[in-house]
């Protein structure tokens, strides 16, 4: 497997651009907190180690990776923002719930994204075990909520770019 062999954190800081300019909103999945705990941190010292400002950070939790999606929803309703980066981890259960879950977390968030014209950041884990998760929140993989924040930045400077 290709993660087997590289940290999926390893990105150029020469490549980001600067964070200051930008309002990030976080959504945060309760289900999992252990995980999406880290993956939060992961993110929230990403972005200010790329020079966000903590005031213009707006973070909120939400029950599961599921609500994601209403949650990124009226975050871009209700505030001005130039991201929003959505933190959860979908562990497979014993059913096909996870597969309902992933598939409709992942659309909707998109969805989200396409309809304010902001970009939303697939920052949710969907992984086999417990151990995967941990490996890539703040494990040998990586932070998935490191990867979202350099992305959420990469992005928030893309949109300006193409809307000046
Ligand atoms: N099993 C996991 C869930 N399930 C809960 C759903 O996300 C949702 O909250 C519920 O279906 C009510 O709408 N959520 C996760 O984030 N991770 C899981 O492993
Ligand atoms: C992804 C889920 O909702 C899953 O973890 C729930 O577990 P189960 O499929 O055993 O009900």
């Amino acid at each position: 497997m290709a993660t087997q062999l590289k940290n999926l954190s390893d990105f150029s800081e020469t490549d980001v651009p600067s964070a200051a300019p930008y309002h990030f909103g976080i959504v945060v999945a309760e289900w999992n907190a252990e995980i999406t705990n880290a993956l939060y941190q992961g993110a929230y010292e990403s972005l200010l180690e790329h020079g966000a400002l903590i005031d213009n950070i707006f973070t909120y939790s939400v029950p599961g990776s599921f609500e994601l999606i209403a949650g990124a929803d009226i975050l871009l309703k209700n505030k001005k923002l130039d991201a929003v980066i959505c933190l959860g981890c979908v562990i497979q259960g014993e059913t096909r719930h996870f597969d309902f879950i992933c598939d409709a977390v992942a659309n909707g968030i998109s969805n989200v994204s396409l309809k304010y014209s902001k970009p939303v950041i697939f920052g949710v884990l969907t992984t086999d075990n417990q151990q995967q998760a941990i490996d890539r929140a703040g494990g040998k993989h990586g932070n998935k909520g490191v990867e979202g924040a350099v992305t959420a930045i990469k992005m928030a400077n893309l949109f300006e770019t193409l809307n000046s």
